[in-house]
């Protein structure tokens, strides 16, 4: 019993998630991936790779709860004591804290403006002032500023990257899943993007990132998991496959030189 609590206390401590023995099949016969045992460590920024069809987009959203879970158990240690206490919530804990960002982001109509109120409006009340306060500088970082008001239907591709990873950024959430958020993007889009999820690093987000290329957001990645035949599993610096450049303080600190002023619902953005 009081090894059990002990346990419990030091996964809290130290522990973002923990996944046992999950296994997923789309259809009954066919295994998409499986994995044994894996910890998401309290520091470490998860790059997640694996071929087309491996599976990335399925676990991460089998992660944020979007889908339902066959076989085994993702616990996030992390979350569970900010819980909200509402029955749908407690039953799965991640809901409204943990955000997945989706490779082909959903904008509503209306303006940009008009998207970013619609998450903030969805944040609870008393964090709702300080987000509408740091709006400017999100926009700024984002480099959305001079097309707050246009329609968002209206946007680039890289444009609607940026409005999906500036609404993550405003709803700060405890663990962000971004699923090839830089797939297609120019330069200076994934630089604006590597930006955000620089800075929501350094206000204690935990994130991974799936992706087939190596940027400058992925070099925010100090762990790294693949799906590679069938299995995930924590890749370590000998058998990954994509270089992994350590979360240098450095490197953070040059690319939130840019931020220049650090200061949930149930989330697919
Ligand atoms: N709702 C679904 N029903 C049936 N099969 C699905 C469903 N969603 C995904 N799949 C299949 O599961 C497999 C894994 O898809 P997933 O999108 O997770 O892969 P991925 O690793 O993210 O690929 P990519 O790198 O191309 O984005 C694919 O073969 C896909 O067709």
């Amino acid at each position: 019993m009081l090894l059990n609590k002990l346990l419990d206390d030091h996964d809290h401590i130290s522990l973002i998630a923990r996944l046992s023995n999950v296994q997923h099949r789309w259809h009954k016969e066919t295994l998409l991936f499986q994995l044994n045992e894996l910890q998401w460590q309290k520091g470490q920024t998860i790059l997640l790779s694996g071929d087309n069809g491996a599976g990335k987009s399925t676990l991460m959203r089998l992660m944020a709860g979007l889908e339902p879970l066959q076989q085994g158990f993702i616990q996030f240690p992390v979350l569970q004591k900010d819980r909200f206490s509402l029955p749908w919530r407690t039953q799965k804990p991640q809901r409204g804290q943990c955000c997945y960002l989706h490779q082909s982001p959903y904008l509503f109509a209306g303006t940009v403006l008009n998207n970013l109120l619609f998450v903030i409006k969805s944040l609870p009340k008393n964090k709702r002032e300080l987000a509408i306060q740091r709006l400017p500088t999100g926009l700024e970082l984002a480099g959305l500023t001079a097309l707050q008001h246009q329609p968002a239907n209206t946007l680039s591709g890289g444009e609607r990257q940026r409005i999906a990873a500036l609404r993550a950024w405003l709803l700060q959430p405890k663990v962000l899943l971004l699923d090839e958020p830089t797939a297609n993007l120019d330069q200076d889009s994934i630089h604006l993007i590597t930006a955000l999820v620089v800075d929501l690093i350094q206000q204690n987000s935990a994130v991974m990132i799936s992706s087939h290329q190596h940027t400058s957001l992925t070099d925010c990645c100090n762990a790294h998991w693949m799906i590679k035949e069938g299995t995930v599993y924590a890749a370590n610096s000998t058998t990954g496959t994509t270089k992994l450049t350590a979360l240098q303080t450095s490197n953070v600190n040059k690319l939130s030189a840019v931020v220049s002023q650090p200061h949930q619902m149930d989330v697919a953005l």
